[in-house]
């Protein structure tokens, strides 16, 4: 008979399923066929978990005596990480709320983890435990301090209780606000706009007098816009970059946990791929081959990267029918038109190879840059210059300096909310390999046609404001990912933070104690920097600076929404301490 490791009444640590959070419980039985241990979380819930999602108290217990946290709120921190918490909010991926109709899917998982709960009286829960190993920690605290860490506490309490009543008896049906992009409607014009908008502009872009006024262009017949050729090109260059990805080089490292607390693996050879695709370039250049045709065919080429996109978002809806609950995105609602835009697979595979995570970095963001280089190019032959322009020079080297950082830092896209809650559906196939490459490269393309000449004090300011953005954005993703990943790291003992009833932190100071998005101003202030080369004759350069702002006005509000869901009252009160959300004194 298999022997067990944990006796009856014993008080231990289980995970809560789906995230990487213990606490406390007591083992109440054990199960010899299914291997399984019945457990009784503080606040009465009651679940089955495998032993290996069991782990004795004093292994927590050692950890906290070792942490090298100084500020009064870092202990804190680490303090509420020790305390046990309830277990009550469900795991990230099962949050949003599910239809009466919906497919037994993602949301029957989270139905699978609710019916096990069977709290019936949640009762407050019983901290006296385990304060005898904090208390060392509370008597370093002036008294003040102590009453008002102890009122947050109970208000803190108060609301997982309360959410963990919510999400334990609530059947929640589908709702029109739960969809996200205007729902339905929404995301069908999304689909169809967007393809639309991106021929006009780059028509638009080819006029001589590429004014708002002469807008809309003539549209081309379709078969005028369709090249096999090109297609095949297109396809050439996917299929490289695929195997790039495939070689074995590079670190390999884990994404963060999934709903059923798998961690998938990456290879991080991004930037190799980079180097590599460049001296492949660097060859053909030697060897005479014709970039201009890129330029000439740009259009053509976008019609096939969409076409490609179309015929990639159904393969992944089809297969995504297939695919086991488990793995669905949490963005998915069980309508069909909505998860073929936002996608229904979360991290669809073929084998190791990670489909998502391959084209949010690789052909797209690489094939932006050879775009801009073939810009470079015809620039110089249809001007007839000896050397490319210094606008065009600025413009590539910071979009160049952008793609590096990007790739450099390629571990810090595993925790982003494409790879982390959206699906992989139209929309991020639409945006990383069509949307990227064709539209960010949208200043080089209209240099081409369009010189300005830019003096050297103007490129100075430029570039003085390059940086700056630069700074923000890559300090604040920086600082909040060493933090994810270790936040006890002594170089960040600095800052303040606020602990959350999830056992995670907030930072409310550094980068994230400025405004909530740090990061998004950063990169708004790059993406003006980038425009600002192509001088005040036409708006149509700034087009990026309007939409990404759009863009990344909507991102932060649909990161509010779920970071208000996940930290309940902590956030409010980063809200409070931290009133701006992109830009200072603004918005
Ligand atoms: N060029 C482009 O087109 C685009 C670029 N981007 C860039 O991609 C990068 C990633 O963006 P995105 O994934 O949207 O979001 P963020 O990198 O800003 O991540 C948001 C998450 O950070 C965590 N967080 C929020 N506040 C705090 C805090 N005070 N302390 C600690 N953690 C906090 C929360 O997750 P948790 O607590 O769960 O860790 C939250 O969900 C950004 O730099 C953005 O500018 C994004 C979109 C398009
Ligand atoms: C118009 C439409 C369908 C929008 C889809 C949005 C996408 C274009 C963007 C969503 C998130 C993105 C990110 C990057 C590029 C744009 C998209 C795909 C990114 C790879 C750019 C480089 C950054 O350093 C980054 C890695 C942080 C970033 C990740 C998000």
């Amino acid at each position: 008979m298999p022997s067990r490791k944990f006796a009856d009444g014993e008080v231990v640590r289980g995970r809560w399923p789906g995230s990487s959070l213990y606490y406390e419980v007591e083992i109440l039985s054990h199960d010899s066929n299914s291997q399984l241990y019945t457990v009784k979380y503080k606040d009465g819930t009651e679940l089955e978990l495998k032993e290996n999602d069991i782990k004795p108290l004093t292994s927590f217990r050692q950890r906290k005596g070792g942490s090298t946290s100084s500020s009064p709120s870092r202990r804190r921190g680490s303090r509420s990480r020790s305390r046990s918490r309830s277990p009550g909010r469900l795991p990230k991926g099962a949050r949003r709320s599910a239809s009466a109709s919906h497919q037994a899917d993602i949301k029957e998982a989270r139905r699978e983890v609710e019916v096990k709960l069977t709290p019936l009286v949640l009762e407050k829960f019983n901290l006296s435990q385990e304060s005898s190993y904090i208390s060392t920690q509370y008597r370093l605290r002036p008294r003040r301090e102590e009453i008002r860490l102890k009122e947050m506490d109970s208000k803190e309490e108060k609301f997982v209780t309360k959410e963990l009543a919510v999400r334990t008896f609530e059947v929640t049906p589908i709702q029109a606000k739960d969809l996200e992009f205007g729902g339905v409607p929404g995301v069908f014009l999304i689909m169809f706009g967007l393809p639309v908008f991106l021929f006009l502009l780059l028509l638009m872009c080819k006029q001589k007098d590429p004014s708002l006024l002469n807008f809309p262009p003539p549209l081309p017949a379709l078969y005028e816009l369709w090249e096999t050729r090109v297609f095949g090109v297109y396809l050439l260059w996917f299929l490289i970059q695929a195997l790039f990805y495939l070689l074995p080089v590079g670190k390999v490292v884990e994404g963060m946990p999934l709903i059923d607390g798998r961690r998938l693996k990456y290879r991080l050879n991004g930037f190799y791929a980079f180097i590599l695709t460049f001296a492949v370039i660097g060859t053909c250049l030697f060897q005479g081959v014709e970039f201009h045709y890129v330029y000439r065919h740009f259009l053509q080429f976008a019609l096939a990267a969409t076409v490609f996109c179309v015929v990639l978002s159904v393969y992944l809806y089809m297969r995504s029918l297939k695919a086991p609950r488990k793995d669905l995105s949490p963005a998915s609602s069980g309508n069909a038109v909505y998860d073929f835009f936002i996608g229904r697979e979360l991290n669809p595979r073929i084998g190791t190879f990670d489909l998502k995570y391959f084209c949010e970095l690789r052909p797209g963001l690489i094939g932006w840059v050879v775009i801009n280089l073939v810009m470079l190019l015809a620039e110089m032959k249809i001007q007839s210059r000896a050397v490319p322009s210094l606008a065009m020079i600025l413009v590539n080297s910071f979009q160049l300096l952008y793609v590096v950082d990007a790739l450099w830092n390629e571990e810090a896209v595993l925790t982003t909310m494409d790879i982390i809650h959206d699906g992989f559906g139209f929309m991020l196939a639409f945006g990383d390999l069509v949307w990227v490459p064709f539209i960010y490269s949208f200043q080089a393309f209209y240099l081409v046609s369009h010189p300005n000449e830019v003096s050297w004090p103007m490129a100075s300011l430029m570039i003085v404001l390059k940086l700056c953005g630069y700074i923000i954005f890559r300090g604040a993703n920086s600082q909040k990912n060493a933090f994810r990943k270790n936040p006890s790291d002594p170089k960040l003992s600095h800052l303040k933070t606020i602990h959350t009833s999830t056992g995670k932190n907030l930072l409310v100071s550094g980068w994230w104690g400025f405004v909530r998005h740090p990061n998004y101003l950063g990169d708004l202030i790059m993406a003006l920097a980038w425009s600002l080369p192509c001088g005040f004759n036409h708006i149509l350069p700034y087009f990026y600076v309007v939409y990404f702002t759009m863009l990344l006005v909507h991102r932060e509000a649909r990161d509010e929404y779920q970071c208000k869901k996940k930290y309940g009252v902590a956030w409010e009160k980063y809200c409070q301490r931290v009133p701006y959300r992109i830009f200072p004194y603004i918005y």
